[in-house]
């Protein structure tokens, strides 16, 4: 598996905590880091784009970390995940700058994943896509990790 994404990170504390959950993801998760662009907002998307489309290798199964994407649950996740793999296309994952993906990300993608209708900050995002991802491993391998048991909540969703 692979992710793409904007930015370069440094030894900060999202850098431990991606490298804690990206280094027990089976099969592994290749980090490809692309440099920030630069610009006004919109050159910026554009540029970003340009090079997140380069860098997904032909054929492979772009997915896109997107606000406006599928919001599974970790079992829907795993069971994608699984399928994904089983299937012999892994997925490349891609995760945008400060700025968002470019329009031209999201027509490539074949899907859309969201990690929620917050927005994240895309060092934290690639944190969050690696634990997700490791969580996920964790249950289609019925590891324990995982606890799916939850109260009701009082007030509703
Ligand atoms: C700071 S966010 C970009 C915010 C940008 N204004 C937008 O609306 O997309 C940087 C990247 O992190 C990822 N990201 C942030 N929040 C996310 C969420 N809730 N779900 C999925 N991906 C998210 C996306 O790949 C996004 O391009």
């Amino acid at each position: 598996m692979r992710l793409i994404a904007i930015g370069r990170m440094s030894d900060g504390p999202e850098a431990a905590l991606y490298a804690r959950y990206a280094a027990r993801i089976r099969p592994r998760l290749d980090l490809v880091e692309l440099p920030d662009g630069r610009g006004a907002p919109a050159e910026i998307r554009r540029r970003e784009g340009a090079a997140l489309l380069a860098a997904i290798p032909p054929g492979a199964r772009a997915v896109a970390l997107d606000q406006g994407g599928e919001m599974a649950d970790s079992a829907r996740l795993a069971t994608r995940l699984q399928a994904w793999l089983d299937e012999g296309r892994p997925p490349c994952f891609v995760i945008g700058g400060a700025e968002g993906l470019d329009a031209a990300v999201l027509a490539r993608a074949e899907h859309a994943l969201s990690l929620g209708p917050m927005t994240w900050p895309h060092l934290l995002a690639r944190a969050m896509l690696a634990e997700q991802l490791w969580r996920a491993r964790a249950i289609a391998a019925g590891h324990p990790y995982h606890r799916a048991a939850r109260p009701d909540s009082p007030r509703g969703r």
